[in-house]
């Protein structure tokens, strides 16, 4: 479903990527881990096509990047991320920010026909969120604002999601409701590629990590062959224990 062959990426003589290689297949479920600035979020952007690498090549859902017009791919492809968030129109109210996902716009210059309306409710309804209908973006909480960015996504009904840090800023409740919402979606035919620092959000419904050091993918496979306590002391360069509690891990940090 997504292959990035010997992605590499260089800025003002800077390597940013260095021979990047991962292959996600259907029906996996990836968390991608990494230190601040080690290239998780330029992976994504890639993955995307809003970024192009200086040499290899990215293959989306069997269209390779530079043989297609990307935003025929995009369209399949939802993205939950601190960048698209601040795109969004703050004074517009909660569904009409929801209902644009059905077109990928980011806000309405006529009138929304009556079913996108009907629609986008729907979906606010199903995500508990539909007191919040006509309030405006701006007056959201962190966490309310999260969950207007996943029924935005959910109305365009992807194939792909695709989502950086979507739990920073929220406390543990919104915390845990927002991997439990996405826990509900896994349940769909719908591929997830999840950014985080934090360990203990990969949730029991993901089955694949890749770990992003330098640039350059230290691991990646199977979460329980990648997840090891070693691999977090040379990333980290902090000694830690991982445990696993009720299908998510855990880090002890040691003293
Ligand atoms: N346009 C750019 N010009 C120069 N350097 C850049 C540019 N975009 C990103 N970088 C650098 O590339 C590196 C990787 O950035 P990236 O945003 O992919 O990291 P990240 O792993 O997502 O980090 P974080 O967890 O902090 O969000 C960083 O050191 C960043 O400063």
């Amino acid at each position: 479903m997504i292959t990035l062959q010997n992605l590499t990426m260089r800025r003002e003589e800077r390597l940013i990527l260095d021979h990047v290689n991962l292959q996600i297949n259907e029906g996996e479920q990836w968390v991608i881990l990494g230190r601040n600035g080690s290239g998780k979020t330029t992976i994504l952007e890639m993955i995307n096509g809003y970024l192009f690498p200086s040499s290899g090549r990215v293959e989306v859902m069997g269209h390779v990047y530079g043989q297609v017009d990307v935003r025929e791919v995009r369209k399949k492809i939802g993205y939950i991320s601190q960048s698209l968030m601040e795109k969004l129109n703050l004074s517009d109210p909660v569904w009409e920010v929801a209902a644009t996902g059905e077109y990928g716009f980011l806000r309405f210059y006529q009138e929304i026909p009556g079913e996108v309306k009907e629609k986008a409710l729907h979906i606010l309804e199903q995500l508990n969120i539909l007191h919040l209908a006509e309030k405006p973006l701006g007056v959201l909480s962190q966490g309310e604002r999260k969950k207007a960015m996943l029924a935005r996504v959910i109305m365009s009904d992807p194939s792909l999601l695709i989502l950086d840090e979507p739990c920073s800023g929220l406390d543990l409740y919104e915390r845990e409701k927002l991997l439990a919402d996405l826990e509900q979606l896994s349940k769909k035919p719908l591929q997830m590629v999840y950014v985080t620092h934090h360990i203990e959000e990969i949730m029991p419904f993901f089955t694949h990590t890749a770990v992003v050091h330098e640039g350059k993918i230290l691991a990646s496979g199977h979460k329980e062959d990648v997840l090891k306590d070693e691999l977090f002391k040379q990333v980290f360069d902090v000694d830690v224990k991982l445990v696993w509690d009720a299908g998510r891990p855990w880090l002890h940090v040691q003293a």
